[in-house]
């Protein structure tokens, strides 16, 4: 059955095309926060084969130079929607080459900020552009380019002008047609969500109904109609917080013919699986099933040491588990009256996936498909159900909010599905398992109660943080004792896309009081080091 409704049959919806820019994104998240529906698609999108009509168009920029021969370019088609459309840089310049293959390579690039000025028309008489809608005559912007408009497009007029652009801004204002030479979704244009906000509520008259708690009500909605009357689901959950408000979703629309498996791999945080079992079962009413697989997975670990076998071997066992779950889940449920085929699988996909694998690099490049858990429903025959695949982080973590799911949990820092394996160098033993968890008990209860200057709490103010073990021993002394012992090292890092990472920096006292704990509390650890290394070169994870 094809989806029955998706968000942009049920929201108005701004169409951002991307010409490959790194910034696109950027976009449809600022539309996002102004409660405005949007979805991106790549430059290349035939409008014919839409199945649903934008109520205004964006192109992006993007690294290329119209006038070269190998150059994107939109669907023609898109001039005849009879809506709105907004060309930021690139796009600017895809409008004035389509009405006139105004554009050429400038002197000099224009790289960072400038003072734009939204003027009176030439000179004349005073007016300011409804995409200039109150702001102020000048404001800061921030350029990156280095072609330019020759001269205007018939029919065009100039709307703002830069000292290195006199073609900062311009538009067809009858057929409201607008383009911008500077970058209004990035922060460095600092009123630029105005423009934005202009184009796409005043200009396409988009409404601004895009909340989660609109969402969350159409989703379950589709849900039902997807799965139907008798389907069944199972799903895969971790008790982060995607698989969680994925799960709470599901059992809002379809109750117990959903099934959550959580896998005790033995690699989990302490106390991980009861504290799942516990929130997922009492607190949200989802059924759940945890499999406790930990001493299959730690035997099949014993030995192990190359950081790729572990993942390798820990990935499989997964899947092997979790079809045996799905076998067992169909013939209980036979002769009940909830009997039928399980028929999906939930995953929990987010937006910036389906971006990755959607985004226009490049017209040589290979385009990218995104797999999140590897494999599993093709080995099934599964389908998939997805219900977050249109959601950013921030947006789920809104909808868990939303749910009702506890703000420890929608806050809760990543965790990695190979767990502490990847985060003990070497081989993983019940010893050094026991050791990292309870030292990182100890750094997640401080992390907790601890305090940033402004008073939010040292966990939210990092983006994640653990402890995780080293290969070698170090000697140390206990109690006028000689021990040689673990060495836990401690990573607290700041991202927000977890693509590039800082180290955090703990004042003295936090330090040496966690770093103090650990030594006392946990049996066999004679050092505790912090790790300073940036991502890159380092990564997140040790291993
Ligand atoms: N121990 C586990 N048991 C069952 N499923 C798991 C387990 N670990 C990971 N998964 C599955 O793998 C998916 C991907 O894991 P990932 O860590 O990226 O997401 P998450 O755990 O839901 O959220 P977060 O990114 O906040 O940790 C999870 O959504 C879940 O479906
Ligand atoms: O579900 C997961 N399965 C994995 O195999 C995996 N490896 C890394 N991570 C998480 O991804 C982010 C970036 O990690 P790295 O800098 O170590 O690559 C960090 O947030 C890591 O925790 C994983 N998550
Ligand atoms: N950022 C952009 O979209 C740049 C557009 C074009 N490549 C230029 O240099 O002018
Ligand atoms: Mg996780």
């Amino acid at each position: 059955m094809d989806d029955p409704a998706p968000p942009h049959q049920l929201f108005d919806t701004i169409l951002v095309l991307d010409f490959g820019s790194q910034y696109t994104h950027l976009i449809t998240r600022r539309l996002r926060e102004l409660n405005v529906y949007s979805e991106m698609l790549p430059c290349t999108q035939k409008l014919a084969d839409l199945t649903w009509k934008p109520k205004g168009v964006i192109l992006s920029g993007g690294p290329y130079s119209v006038y070269a021969s190998d150059a994107p370019h939109v669907d023609p088609e898109v001039f005849n929607l009879d809506v709105p459309i907004l060309g930021i840089c690139y796009g600017l310049q895809e409008l004035a080459w389509h009405f006139g293959k105004n554009v050429l390579a400038g002197e000099k690039r224009e790289y960072g900020r400038a003072a734009l000025n939204i003027h009176p028309r030439n000179g004349q008489e005073a007016h300011v552009s409804r995409l200039f809608e109150g702001l102020p005559d000048d404001m800061d912007v921030w350029m990156s380019h280095g072609d330019k408009l020759s001269r205007l497009p018939d029919d065009f007029i100039t709307i703002a002008t830069s000292a290195n652009s006199p073609y900062a801004a311009i538009a067809h204002e009858s057929k409201e047609y607008y383009g911008v030479q500077f970058h209004p979704e990035v922060t460095h244009t600092p009123k630029g969500t105005q423009v934005i906000r202009n184009f796409a509520v005043s200009i396409c008259k988009a409404r601004q109904n895009w909340t989660m708690e609109a969402f969350r009500d159409k989703e379950v909605e589709r849900i039902r109609k997807l799965v139907g009357p008798k389907g069944q689901v199972i799903g895969a959950v971790s008790g982060g917080v995607d698989s969680t408000v994925a799960a709470k979703l599901m059992h809002e629309a379809i109750g117990d013919r959903f099934h959550a498996v959580m896998v005790d791999n033995g690699v989990l945080r302490k106390d991980e699986a009861k504290q799942v079992k516990q929130t997922l079962t009492k607190n949200l009413g989802v059924n759940l099933t945890v499999v406790d697989a930990s001493e299959r997975f730690l035997s099949l670990l014993k030995g192990v040491e190359d950081p790729e076998k572990k993942r390798k071997i820990i990935g499989n066992t997964f899947i092997e588990i979790f079809e045996e779950e799905a076998k067992k889940i169909a013939k209980e449920a036979e002769n009940t009256p909830r009997a039928g085929n399980i028929e999906y699988f939930l995953q929990g996909t987010l937006y910036p996936d389906v971006i990755e694998s959607i985004s226009f690099k490049g017209p040589s490049a290979t385009i990218k498909t995104h797999h999140n858990v590897g494999g599993l429903p093709e080995k099934m025959n599964l389908k998939l159900i997805e219900p977050l695949r249109e959601l950013f982080k921030d947006e789920v973590r809104a909808i868990g909010t939303e749910l009702g799911i506890a703000e420890e949990l929608v806050w809760r820092h990543p965790f990695p599905g190979p767990g502490l394996a990847i985060r003990i160098i070497g081989e993983v033993t019940p010893e050094k398992v026991r050791i990292v968890q309870e030292a990182d008990a100890i750094f997640m209860e401080e992390l907790k109660a601890g305090k940033t200057k402004d008073g939010t709490s040292l966990y939210r103010d990092i983006s994640q943080a653990f402890a995780a073990l080293f290969v070698d021993k170090a000697v140390g002394v206990v109690g006028d004792q000689r021990l040689h012992g673990y060495v836990i090292a401690l990573r607290a890092v700041k991202t927000t896309d977890f693509m590039t990472a800082k180290a955090y920096w703990f004042d003295e006292e936090f330090a040496s009081r966690v770093s103090d704990r650990i030594g006392n509390e946990v049996q066999g650890v004679a050092r505790v080091v912090y790790e300073w290394t940036s991502k890159p070169p380092a990564t997140i994870e040790l291993e």
